[in-house]
């Protein structure tokens, strides 16, 4: 891949450029799963070939541990690491208190057993994914396929007495099958438009027989790196707010893409 990337993907770049500078030596690193992610990835991997970076990574999803290989990073499991430095991982949206919906690549289930096992958690963020109530984006639930369909309508049911806009549950399809996860599940998307109290959801939905895991990320994230299509990028701490803002140069995607192939 060369060329001129949109404005989208440059920001996505900045910002994942701009979290790689989080990973020391010696760190065990949480890596997320998604295109801002793959970002991530593609940098941490120019600096282990260009700078001879040591960390170990632990990918959150099958596509991003080939990722991880393929641009060089030395790739353990949760179970080989115990416990994390840090995780970096993109989201689909998060709001003021750095609360989150994630899973729009499916891949909610391990990213969020990742982060949860991390010292801290980075998410990496172009500015459009910012939002004053989460729940535009649908909200993904990931589901056992043994009784999905009542697994789906209890979900419904379920959704009637809280508050949140809409009440659709519908299976993420892939082509003509069901999306299967990496954990052999199947993916509900909740359009939900609003949600008032996202702890509250995060907590009645995981008590529904058949739900593995919901979306919402609630008390994980502690920064944010929202990145801007300018090349601005700005990082945001849960406790300290701004704390720094810089503006980066796009480098040459060739580089970062040298030994990919493509
Ligand atoms: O399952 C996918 C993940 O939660 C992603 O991190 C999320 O969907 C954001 O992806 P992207 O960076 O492609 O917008």
């Amino acid at each position: 891949m060369t060329g001129e990337l949109s404005p989208i993907d440059k920001a996505k770049f900045v910002a994942a450029k701009r979290a790689a500078d989080f990973v020391e030596n010696g760190m065990r690193v949480g890596l997320g799963t998604g295109s801002t992610a793959a970002w991530l990835v593609r940098c941490l991997g120019e600096m282990v070939r260009e700078d001879g970076l040591q960390f170990r990574g632990v990918p959150t999803s099958t596509r991003t541990a080939e990722l991880a290989r393929e641009v060089g990073i030395e790739v353990i499991s949760l179970d080989e690491a115990k416990w994390l430095d840090l995780t970096i991982d993109g989201a689909d949206e998060f709001d003021s208190d750095l609360n989150l919906i994630k899973g729009g690549g499916g891949a909610l289930l391990q990213e969020k057993i990742v982060a949860t096992a991390s010292d801290q958690m980075i998410v990496i963020a172009d500015a459009a994914k910012e939002v004053e109530n989460l729940g535009a984006f649908p909200l993904p639930i990931e589901v056992i396929p043994f009784g999905w369909q009542t697994t789906q309508a209890l979900v419904e049911e379920t959704l009637v007495s809280m508050d949140v806009m809409g009440r659709k549950a519908t299976l993420r399809m892939n082509g003509q099958v069901p999306f299967v996860t990496d954990e052999g599940n199947h993916i509900l998307d909740l359009h939900l438009g609003r949600i008032g109290n996202p702890r509250q959801l995060a907590l009645v939905i995981n008590q529904i027989p058949g739900v593995v895991e919901n979306g919402l990320f609630i008390d994980i994230c502690d920064q944010v790196v929202i990145g801007f299509g300018d090349g601005r990028v700005e990082v945001r701490d849960i406790n300290a707010g701004t704390v720094s803002t810089d503006r980066l140069e796009f480098v040459e995607t060739d580089n970062l893409f040298a030994d990919l192939g493509d």
